[in-house]
Parts: structure tokens; C-alpha cells; sequence
């Protein structure tokens, strides 16, 4: 099964749009884990088992795993969704970009050492540091385009005067992607729910393309304005949230509120969804 098909089949499954971030971060957990770093698989697991059925796919970002050399705890984790949660897909949060005989290597890491579904690459470094994820058939890959952070103007906002039409920086990401980039239709977008009106800007030129779009919840993304623009055009919808699931309560309720919250903004975006018929 491709990461596409797994992705449509998990969102109508769970009836979810809905991706669960996984950012361990020691210090935000419950009280008999709190700043164990060898927790941290126990505390995403819990996560996992909690909300496996309410979500379109799961996103471990490979830094807090790293920064802690928790990385067999990573590997633990993939072998751990792939047992409990099958047919949900795994978008392993790297954004990566280099050279490509470096990208080769990480490509080998996402796809065969953590055996991803995803990853999330940066496209700064052009397309031949791209062409090493798209060896991997069926799997998928999100290229930044016009991130959630106040920085992203810095470069994405740019205009690109020398191309016709003069597109602004994101917007040639997203043309790119949708056109002569997708060349086994792997490709997808990262857009943040912080900049709903560009999500819009970037629907106009990729319609079709998957949408991983981060920034509700901790972030303060209008989930609705969200949802909204990224429907336009049809294309897959991906909406993470990070940590307003995973710190719902720092108690040793944490699993049943990660639930909860997981549960309510699946039910907000479903709402907005439906507004929009
Ligand atoms: O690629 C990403 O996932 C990403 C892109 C972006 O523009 N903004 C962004 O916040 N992210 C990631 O999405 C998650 C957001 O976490 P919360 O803000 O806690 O929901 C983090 O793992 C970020 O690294």
C-alpha cells in the first residue's frame, strides 16, 4: 500500500483529518516519567494506544528522539504504531535537505531504518536533493513551503522577480511540487494554520497535492480558516497538532486527555468541513 492510499484509508477509517505530532519532550511529562528520557517511548506509546483511532496519520519528530540519543526508542515506536495502528501512516518529521548523495542517506534512515510512510524534506537545496526520496516507491514527501513560523516570511514571502508571473517563494515551492517536481506523484506540501489566507494562495497552484499543515493548537492556527482554504481544489488534508494533545494534562491522566483533545479538534475540523458544503 503507498503512503496515498494508506492516508485516504486511515482519514475515512477514523473520519479524521487529524495528525498527531509526537514531541516527547521529558520535562512536560506526568509525574512518574517527568525528565526520564528513557521514558520517552512509554509516553508516546501511551499517546499512540490512546488516539490510534481518531487520527489520519501519526508525525514523531526525529529531534526530540535525537537530542535525547533516544533513537532505538524511535524504532521501538514505528515497530509499536505498525502493530497497534496498521493502517495508520507514519510522516517521520525530518525535513531534511543536502547534497544527494548525503539525501540518499537519509533516505535510507527515514524509509529503511524507521521504515516511515513520509518524511519532510526542505526544497532549499533544489531538486536533485528530492530525487533520492522519490526512489522509494509509494512513499510520500512534504516539502516546506510556507511554514507556521514568524520567520518564514524571511525567505518564503520573497518575490521571485526573474520568473514569470513573479511568484512569491512559497508559491513557486508549490508550483514546482504540483508540476514538473511530482514525477511519481510522491510529492505533498508543508503550509502552516497560522497563514490560512496563503493556504489558499497555495491551493491555487497545487490542488491536488497532500497538505501537511501545522500550527493549530499550541501554535494558535484558526483550525476553521484552516480547513476552509485547504479544501479547495480536492487534495488530501493533513492538520497536526503537537502539543495541546500530548500536555493536555501533565497528570496521570495524560493518555485519557491526550484522547480528549484529540477527539475535540477532530471534531472541530470535521465541523469546519462541513460548514464548507
Ligand atoms: O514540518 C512540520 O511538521 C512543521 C512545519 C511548520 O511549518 N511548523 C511546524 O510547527 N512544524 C512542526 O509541527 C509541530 C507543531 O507542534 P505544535 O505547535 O506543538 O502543535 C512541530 O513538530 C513542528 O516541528
Amino acid at each position: 500500500m503507498t503512503f496515498l492510499d494508506m492516508l485516504r484509508d486511515a482519514s475515512t477509517r477514523n473520519n479524521s483529518m487529524l495528525c498527531v505530532g509526537l514531541d516527547p519532550e521529558p520535562t512536560k511529562f506526568p509525574a512518574a516519567l517527568r525528565g526520564d528520557a528513557t521514558k520517552i517511548y512509554d509516553f508516546c506509546a501511551a499517546i499512540v494506544d490512546a488516539t490510534a483511532d481518531l487520527v489520519n496519520s501519526f508525525k514523531p519528530q526525529i529531534a526530540y528522539f535525537a537530542a535525547h540519543g533516544a533513537e532505538d526508542q524511535l524504532e521501538k515506536l514505528m515497530a509499536h504504531m505498525r502493530k497497534v495502528a496498521p493502517h495508520v501512516p507514519v510522516i517521520l518529521d525530518a525535513k531534511r535537505g543536502d547534497i544527494g548523495s548525503t539525501a540518499e542517506q537519509y533516505a535510507k534512515e527515514a524509509f529503511e531504518r524507521y521504515g516511515a510512510d513520509a518524511v519532510t524534506l526542505s526544497p532549499f537545496m533544489g531538486f536533485d536533493s528530492i530525487t533520492p526520496y522519490l526512489k522509494y516507491e509509494g512513499k510520500g514527501a512534504f516539502l516546506l513551503c510556507r511554514t507556521s513560523n514568524p520567520g518564514g516570511d524571511d525567505l518564503q514571502a520573497q518575490t521571485l522577480a526573474d520568473i514569470p508571473g513573479q511568484p512569491r517563494m512559497f508559491e513557486h515551492v508549490a508550483k514546482l511540487a504540483q508540476g514538473p517536481w511530482n514525477t511519481n506523484g510522491q510529492l505533498g506540501l508543508v503550509v502552516g494554520a497560522t497563514r490560512p489566507h496563503e493556504i489558499e494562495r497555495v491551493r491555487a497552484v497545487a490542488p491536488t497535492l497532500p497538505l501537511l499543515i501545522p500550527g493549530v493548537g499550541a501554535q494558535g492556527g484558526d483550525a476553521v480558516a484552516t480547513v476552509k482554504a485547504a479544501r479547495i481544489g480536492g487534495g488530501p488534508i493533513i492538520i497536526n497538532s503537537s502539543r495541546a494533545v500530548l500536555y493536555a494534562s501533565q497528570g496521570e491522566d495524560f493518555a485519557a486527555a491526550a484522547r480528549q483533545a484529540a477527539m475535540e479538534t477532530r471534531d472541530t475540523l470535521n465541523r469546519a468541513a462541513a460548514l464548507c458544503d
